[in-house]
């Protein structure tokens, strides 16, 4: 589990989180809330890139101001936004490869995890390419191999389907749901709503660096969104005009609406 207590953090002088406590089990948490909310600045505390100003974060029991980036990058995997300015290899294949090469795998074992990352994400067969040629859905779905390569617990994904089209996002959240599926916990920063709705099961809601909301994906919908600048997703306004209670698709409108 990670534990994030009474986390404070300054940049310079000015202080962006107040105070957040927050717990990551496996599951996907979605972190919320207006840009500038402090959702980045707090993710990057999860694998040790910031350390709290007061507060502490624990990772499987690991105080993350004790270990280093490198060490703490094993079990919490960072996904960045626009991951195309993280890739630099010739080759796909490389571009995998050279995490696990750094933790000082056999030769074997590296090809052995790269071929399963490319799976995992649906990439088998892109080995050759060079990252560069990839398309803005495949690219993110790199990004994601490259970091399933060093088989962290945990893994932070900021905003992985935003510029993405339909079916590059159906398949970032295919991948998605099966990582929730092997076991691993999922941080998600999105201001998707639908997103939140399809794949979440906790919210926590962030504004002006204080965690405002923090609970079931139930729960947080029925906040007053609007509020907090969010938009419902259409699913759910129809689901509340026919009076059939919390859904997560279509498909569980029209069930209830004829039994
Ligand atoms: N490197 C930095 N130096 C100084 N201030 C920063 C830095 N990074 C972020 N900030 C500030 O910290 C606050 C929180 O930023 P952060 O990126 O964590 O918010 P966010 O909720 O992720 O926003 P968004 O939804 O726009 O991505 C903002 O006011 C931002 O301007």
């Amino acid at each position: 589990m990670i534990t994030v207590e009474d986390v404070h953090f300054s940049y310079g002088g000015r202080e962006v989180l107040r105070g957040v406590s927050l717990t990551l089990d496996q599951e996907i948490l979605a972190l919320v809330g207006p840009n500038g909310s402090g959702k980045t600045t707090l993710a990057k505390h999860l694998n040790g890139l910031l350390k709290p100003t007061r507060g502490r974060v624990l990772v499987d029991g690991m105080d993350t101001r004790e270990h280093t980036v490198a060490e703490l990058s094993r079990k919490v995997g960072y996904v960045f936004q626009n991951p195309e300015h993280m890739f630099f290899e010739e080759t796909v294949f490389k571009e995998v490869a050279f995490g696990p090469k750094n933790l000082g795998l056999s030769e074997a074992e590296v090809e052995e995890r790269v071929r399963w990352a490319l799976g995992a994400v649906g990439l088998g067969g892109f080995e050759e390419r060079t990252p560069y040629s990839l398309s803005g859905g495949e690219k993110q779905r790199l990004a994601i191999a490259c970091v399933l390569a060093m088989r962290p617990k945990y893994l932070v994904l900021d905003e992985p389907t935003t510029g993405l089209d339909w079916k590059a996002e159906r398949s970032v959240v295919e991948v998605i749901k099966s990582l929730r599926e092997r076991g691993h916990g999922i941080l998600l920063i999105t201001h998707d709503m639908d997103l939140v709705l399809e794949l979440a099961d906790r919210v926590v809601l962030l504004r002006g660096g204080r965690k405002v909301f923090d609970g079931p994906v139930e729960d947080f919908f029925a906040l007053n969104l609007e509020e907090y600048g969010l938009e419902k997703p259409e699913v759910l306004l129809l689901a509340e005009r026919l009076n059939v209670g919390f859904v997560r698709t279509v498909d569980e409108i029209v069930r209830r609406v004829r039994p």
